[in-house]
């Protein structure tokens, strides 16, 4: 579902030291998975610190759609009656996946190469993302796809009857393309193999191995090489989501750039596919330490210890762009209070988000009186050791540059507005009591 349509102001002023515990939600990536492969298993999958935010929401009721039984029991507690691999029903309706790539292009490959026909919407956002990067593989299963123009949503996929595994490799680094694929393989017979030049998330992977799924992940000459073997039974699990390192990033950022500020975040997720921000802020000279390092539901999780101090601005090689995908929108905020020029490299998939992020944030700190250059595939910030503040940025309908411009305005001269911070329902939905519990100052 959509996010209501009156826009949501919300300002952010200077504040004082941020002290405290920030608990984030669950991660958003392994959320959708665990609905997903809940619904493609045969019995109960148990889930635990669930996202609930509006893109999981949204996944949850097309799990629904597709004739999984669904069910909240509690505070990010859920169960799913799975229907097993190729077991989805034809759902009645549209299936609407709201703001949420992961959610479509996901739900799209898992249901691929099973004989019934769905269509897929979205918002306004997420209906100019391109749909090609994935229909296009699906159709090598023996899919029928239709598309609107540009190969956007509104989409229609007639799922194969007859499906054959495929042999792929992705044009981008995407988990994304990666999972469809995969996805649709698991009802294919044979084995699906998915070639990835960059290494991408890979909760996937994790998560088909834990519910019983052959599949085996290389690094050869051909690159990363990912092999699945076909029409598995997939076994529920007990899936504990850890917190999200994506949601992270803000209140670790806050009291990165807040003088004074020193704050915990437990249990977050430190799966070395996500981990490329947190590996920039040591260069930047981040004072965070990884407390209690654990293994939680098949994930490496820590505490963190965060505290603020003076940062310098660092070189980000295109190779690490992948591990920190979401995260380059509010480190060009942090880039703002470090001393000297970060440069973010081969970054051009940012322009396909829920927004053009390096538009909007280049946009939208300038305003603010930050020094920002960028090209197609790269971001330049002149760090000045702080920003002037004062202006009001356009969101997008995209929660992380929402989120990003509000942290900024914590530590700026002068208030920051963003036009828009409902979409911030999507990913984070606790961000404002959250980060007022720590201090922050917004409203
Ligand atoms: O697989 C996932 O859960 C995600 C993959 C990434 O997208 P791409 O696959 O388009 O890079 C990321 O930006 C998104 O927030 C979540
Ligand atoms: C890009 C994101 O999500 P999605 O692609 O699922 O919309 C994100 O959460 O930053």
């Amino acid at each position: 579902m959509s996010h209501s349509a009156e826009p949501l102001p919300m300002t952010a002023r200077r504040s004082g030291p941020l002290t405290g515990e920030a608990k984030v939600p669950g991660d958003k990536s392994i959320s959708h998975r665990a609905l997903i492969l809940g619904a493609l298993a045969v019995g109960e999958t148990h889930i635990t610190g669930l996202l609930e935010g509006q893109d999981v929401l949204d996944t949850a009721s097309a799990m629904r759609a597709f004739g999984a039984r669904v069910e909240r029991l509690g505070e990010g507690e859920w169960r799913v009656d799975g229907v097993g691999t190729g077991g989805f029903a034809e759902p009645e309706g549209v299936i609407d996946c709201g703001n949420s790539g992961t959610g479509v292009r996901l739900i799209m490959g898992a249901m691929a190469t099973t004989p019934i026909t769905a269509t897929f919407t979205g918002d306004a956002s997420l209906s100019r993302r391109p749909m090609g990067r994935v229909t296009d593989p699906l159709e090598q299963f023996g899919c029928e796809v239709t598309a609107r123009e540009g190969k956007c949503l509104p989409v229609t996929i007639k799922g194969a009857a007859d499906p054959v595994p495929v042999r792929y490799r992705t044009p981008v680094a995407s988990a994304q393309i990666k999972s469809a694929v995969l996805l649709a393989g698991l009802n294919a017979p044979g084995e699906t193999v998915v070639i990835e030049s960059e290494p991408t998330r890979d909760h996937t992977e994790r998560m088909l191995a834990g519910f019983g799924a052959s599949i085996r992940t290389e690094t050869t000459d051909e690159g990363h090489v990912i092999t699945l073997q076909g029409r598995p039974e997939l076994k529920p699990q007990p899936v504990a989501v850890p917190r999200d390192p994506s949601s992270a990033a803000f209140p670790v950022a806050a009291a990165l750039i807040v003088p004074g500020s020193e704050i915990r975040v437990p249990g977050v997720s430190r799966n070395p596919t996500r981990d490329g921000l947190y590996a920039t802020l040591l260069e930047m000279g981040a004072d965070i330490t990884f407390e209690n390092p654990r293994e939680e539901g098949g994930e490496p999780v820590a505490d963190l210890l965060v505290r603020h101090g003076p940062l310098k601005g660092v070189t980000v090689p295109p190779d690490r762009a992948a591990s920190m995908i979401d995260e380059f929108p509010i480190l060009s905020v942090i880039a703002c209070f470090a001393a000297g020029a970060t440069v973010m490299q081969g970054v051009h998939e940012l322009r396909v988000k829920e927004s053009d992020r390096i538009d909007a944030m280049a946009v939208g700190l300038r305003a603010n009186g930050a020094k920002v250059e960028d090209s197609p595939d790269s971001m330049t910030v002149h760090g000045q050791g702080g920003l002037t503040g004062g202006a009001t940025c356009a969101t997008h309908l995209d929660h992380r540059i929402a989120m990003s411009f509000l942290v900024a305005g914590l530590a700026s001269e002068q208030p920051i507005r963003v036009d828009d911070g409902g979409p911030i329902t999507t990913s984070f939905p606790d961000f404002l009591p959250l980060m007022r519990g720590l201090g922050a100052q917004i409203d």
